[in-house]
C-alpha cells in the first residue's frame, strides 16, 4: 500500500524519450535512444559532428517524426509547438546594423509565438524585462543587437526562449563561437537558470570541457548511439569504446577530458574526426 502512494506521487519526468530510433535512408543516425530529465535538470547533449545531436532534438521538438519510439512531456505525447518547450537554434548570425534593440530582439519570443495572445503593453514589457534580468542583461537592453558581442547576443536567445515560462530548455551549441571566458560565463548562467526556475536543461556542445562541475548529468552520443549518467560513469574508455564501436581512450589532463580515437577500423575521416576534437581540447 506505502509503495504504491509513494509510485502515484512520483512527478512525471519532465522529459522522456523512449527508444527512439531515425534513419535517413539506409543510415541510422539515431539507435534505440532512452533518456531522462527531471526538474531542474541541467545535462549536455554531447557527441562528435554528425553523431545525431540536433536530430534527436529535432525529435523532441516535433519536427522530426522517428522511426521508432516516442518522446513525452510529463506523461504526454510531445508535439510540435508546445510552449513548455523554449529552443535556442544554432547560433543565429546578427548583421552589425541590425536596427533592433536587445529589449526588441527578447520581444520576438512574445510576438512570435503560436497561442500569440497579445498581453498589454505593460505586462508584455515587464514580462521581457524579467527575462532580460534572468540572463544579467538590463544593462544592455537598449543597446542595438548587432554590437554586442556573442555572449551577450546568446544571453538574449536564451531570455526569449524563457518568455513563455518552459518547463524544458533545449540550446543548440550556445558555446559555439564564444571564446573560453564568454563560454564559461553561459554555462554559470545557465546552470543558474535551471536551478532557479527549475527548469530541465538540454544543452547540445561537442566539447563537454566548459561543461564540466556545471551539468548534472552527461547523455554522450556516437554512432547513433547513447549513453546516459555522471560524468563519470559515462566518460571512460570502455564506455565511450562500446558507443564508437572502436576503442577510444579517454585522457584526463588538468582537469580537461580529451576523448582520442585509437586503432579505428572505420572510414579514415571519421577517425580523424575524432582525433581533431582532441587536438582542439588541448590548443
Ligand atoms: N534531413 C536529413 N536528411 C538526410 N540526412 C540528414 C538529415 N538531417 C541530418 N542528416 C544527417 O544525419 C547526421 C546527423 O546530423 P545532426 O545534424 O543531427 O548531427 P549533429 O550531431 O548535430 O552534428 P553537428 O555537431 O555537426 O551539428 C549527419 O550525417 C547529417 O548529415
Amino acid at each position: 500500500m506505502y509503495l504504491r502512494s509513494v509510485a502515484n506521487t512520483a512527478p512525471d519526468p519532465v522529459l522522456t524519450v523512449k527508444q527512439v530510433s531515425v534513419r535517413f535512408g539506409s543510415r541510422r543516425v539515431l539507435d534505440n535512444i532512452s533518456l531522462e530529465l527531471q526538474a531542474g535538470d541541467f545535462v549536455g547533449l554531447i557527441g562528435p559532428n554528425g553523431a545525431g545531436k540536433t536530430t534527436l532534438l529535432k525529435v523532441i521538438l516535433g519536427l522530426q517524426p522517428p522511426d521508432a519510439g516516442k518522446v513525452e512531456m510529463e506523461g504526454k505525447v510531445i508535439h510540435r509547438g508546445n510552449s513548455r518547450v523554449g529552443y535556442v537554434p544554432q547560433k543565429i548570425s546578427l548583421d552589425p546594423d541590425t536596427p533592433m534593440s536587445a529589449r526588441d530582439l527578447v520581444a520576438l519570443g512574445l510576438d512570435g509565438h503560436r497561442w500569440g495572445i497579445p498581453l498589454p503593453s505593460r505586462k508584455r514589457w515587464a514580462a521581457v524585462d524579467e527575462a532580460l534580468a534572468a540572463v544579467d542583461a538590463l544593462r544592455y537592453a537598449n543597446a542595438p543587437v548587432g554590437k554586442l558581442s556573442g555572449g551577450e547576443q546568446q544571453r538574449l536567445l536564451i531570455a526569449q526562449a524563457l518568455l513563455t515560462q518552459p518547463k524544458l530548455l533545449l540550446l543548440d551549441e550556445p558555446l559555439s563561437n564564444l571564446d573560453i571566458r564568454s563560454a564559461h560565463e553561459v554555462v554559470r548562467l545557465v546552470s543558474r537558470i535551471s536551478r532557479e526556475q527549475n527548469l530541465a536543461i538540454l544543452l547540445v556542445a561537442h566539447d563537454m570541457n566548459p561543461l564540466l562541475g556545471a551539468m548534472d548529468k552527461i547523455v554522450y552520443l556516437a554512432e547513433g548511439r547513447a549513453a546516459m549518467g555522471s560524468v563519470d560513469e559515462v566518460v571512460q574508455s570502455h564506455v565511450l569504446s562500446q558507443l564508437y564501436g572502436y576503442d577510444v581512450e579517454v585522457i584526463r589532463v588538468q582537469g580537461r577530458i580529451l576523448v582520442v580515437g585509437g586503432e579505428a577500423p572505420l572510414p579514415v575521416n571519421q577517425s580523424i574526426s575524432v582525433w581533431d576534437e582532441a587536438l582542439t581540447h588541448v590548443e
